[in-house]
């Protein structure tokens, strides 16, 4: 997809304000005589002009409509103009009447590249976003291995990469994540009770109904035998808790077991950096929870 489908209007309206100049220059200017011409300045203010188009037409080749491409357009447009006017310059004369033209010229310059400035900071955070984007999909991709067999769920190996990773993006960005612990009660009594089979069918039901409970951006990671953490990114303790709630109200309509949960907001506030700590924490305040049995919910 080219710029000439994707920006028609912006292509059109700089090719009639760059036609627009040359016919100021020609009507208000008197051509300069061949003496007068300097070809180092016109080289110079030549080639100017020609890196100047070049970013214009990139930026329409390349970006999709949006804010930051008219940023972009615009800030480039303003500086294609300014040194169009400057190269044409070099072969007219302006009688001093005109001042017009001289502004025009020296004007637009300083505010486009104040205007490009402000697209290219916001190119920058939108790339860094697209970034954060890419890396998650790629480590999902690169760490396929790192499947649990029986779940198909991530194991905790994984967990502790993308937690190391959320850690910092956190302290950059200030948003608060969330990481839950589920825990099946008497799991080992199930075991017993109905066989390693069903209770291995068991974890694998409780895994996919899991999985469809959250949201796609969240991880769902088998974390000991009986133990699953959720990370949820971008959330506070009550979307969280809000979530974990649906999901095992949810989870109690298939599932013939109870379940033990509790779930911890990280805030950057909280300076926590070592993603084994954090775990740790969560596995402590869970079997807390267990021993005081005051957070749990019954299937
Ligand atoms: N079927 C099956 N059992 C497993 C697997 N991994 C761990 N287990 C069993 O899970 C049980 C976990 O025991 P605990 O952590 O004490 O949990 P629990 O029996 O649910 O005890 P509470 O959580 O205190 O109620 C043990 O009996 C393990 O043998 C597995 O992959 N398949």
């Amino acid at each position: 997809m080219g710029f000439s489908s994707q920006h028609p209007a912006k292509l059109a309206l700089t090719l009639l304000l760059f036609v627009l100049c040359i016919l100021l220059a020609v009507n208000y200017g008197e051509l300069k005589p061949a003496a007068e011409i300097d070809w180092m300045d016109i080289l110079g203010e030549g080639s100017s002009l020609a890196v100047v188009i070049a970013w214009l037409l990139l930026v329409l080749y390349s970006r999709p409509a949006g804010p930051v491409t008219n940023c972009l357009y615009v800030g480039s447009l303003l500086l294609v103009l300014s040194y169009q006017l400057n190269l044409l310059d070099e072969f007219f004369h302006y009688p001093a009447s005109h001042r017009l033209l001289s502004w025009l010229e020296s004007i637009p310059a300083p505010v486009g590249m104040l205007i490009l400035t402000l697209g290219l900071l916001g190119w920058h955070k939108e790339q860094r976003f697209i970034n954060r984007q890419l890396a998650s999909r790629e480590l999902h991709l690169r760490h396929y291995q790192l499947l649990d067999p029986l779940t198909q769920l991530y194991q905790p190996e994984y967990l502790l990469a993308v937690l190391k990773r959320e850690l910092e993006l956190q302290q950059q960005h200030q948003q608060p994540f969330c990481l839950a612990l589920i825990d099946i009660s008497q799991f080992g009594r199930f075991n017993r009770e109905q066989g390693m089979a069903a209770a291995d069918l068991l974890l694998q039901q409780l895994s996919e109904l899991t999985l469809l409970q959250f949201r796609p951006g969240d991880l769902v990671c088998r974390y000991s035998g009986d133990k699953f953490v959720i990370l949820m990114p971008q959330s506070n303790q009550a979307v969280a808790q809000s979530l974990v709630q649906n999901a095992l109200r949810e989870l109690s309509l298939y599932l013939p077991t109870q379940l033990h949960w509790t779930i911890t907001e990280i805030t950057a506030a909280q300076q926590l950096n070592q993603p084994q700590r954090l775990l740790s924490q969560l596995w402590h305040q869970l079997q807390k929870q267990k021993q005081q049995q005051t957070q749990w919910s019954l299937v």
